[in-house]
């Protein structure tokens, strides 16, 4: 069996590009400054990127599964193209409280639920403890802590930081860009 390895879970929505709510089209999608460069960083360090976002957009009936997929090949495609290969995307498509009947239902892969990260650590053998999680929200700390993620990092870049949130999580960083020196300098 392979040595495990560490991970950078990654945000999708306020962390890699913009929030302008329920993002599903390519103009849309506007990478925040320096992501690419850090990722491309974190890749150089030996981690994993492995993208876990909500997509409730698909079950509220604000945009297909198929918009979303074309979506995530066209971001896909503009990281690899920059070095950055993505080695796992996991979605939720669900909500609870959705229009769509096949994604509406309770699940356990929307943060704050660890599914999608459970998923990943099995597919791609992740050593959780020593893995970070980077997310603009609370729910993305709590999914992190729920699967064992040893370091759960909150940005600035997307919904308001709140007490609540900050409190839930190990540090609060302007942004993911500057990920690669904070571990370079040994913070966890
Ligand atoms: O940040 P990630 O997980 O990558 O994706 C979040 C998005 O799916 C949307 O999730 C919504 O939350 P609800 O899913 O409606 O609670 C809101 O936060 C939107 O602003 C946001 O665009
Ligand atoms: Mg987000
Ligand atoms: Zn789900």
């Amino acid at each position: 069996m392979a040595q495990p390895v560490s991970a950078i879970f990654l945000d999708r929505d306020g962390t890699l590009n913009v929030d302008h709510g329920y993002v599903h089209e390519i103009d849309d999608f506007q990478f925040i400054d320096g992501v690419i460069d850090a990722c491309l960083k974190l890749k150089e360090m030996g981690f994993l990127l492995v993208l876990v976002t909500n997509q409730s957009g698909i079950a509220r009936g604000k945009f297909t599964e198929d918009q979303f997929m074309t979506l995530t090949e066209w971001m896909d495609w503009s990281l690899a193209d920059r070095g950055v290969d993505l080695d796992g995307i996991y979605f939720c498509p669900h909500h609870p409280e959705g229009s769509i009947k096949e994604f509406t239902q309770v699940c356990d892969c929307r943060k704050p639920q660890p599914g999608m990260f459970l998923t990943a650590k099995e597919e791609l053998g992740i050593d959780m403890a020593s893995s970070y999680m980077v997310g603009d929200k609370l729910e993305d700390m709590q999914a992190a802590a729920a699967a064992g993620v040893g370091h759960k990092i909150l940005v600035r870049t997307g919904k308001p930081v709140t007490s609540v949130s900050e409190n839930a999580a190990d540090a609060v960083l302007e942004s993911l860009a500057a990920l690669p020196s904070f571990i370079a300098k040994g913070h966890k």
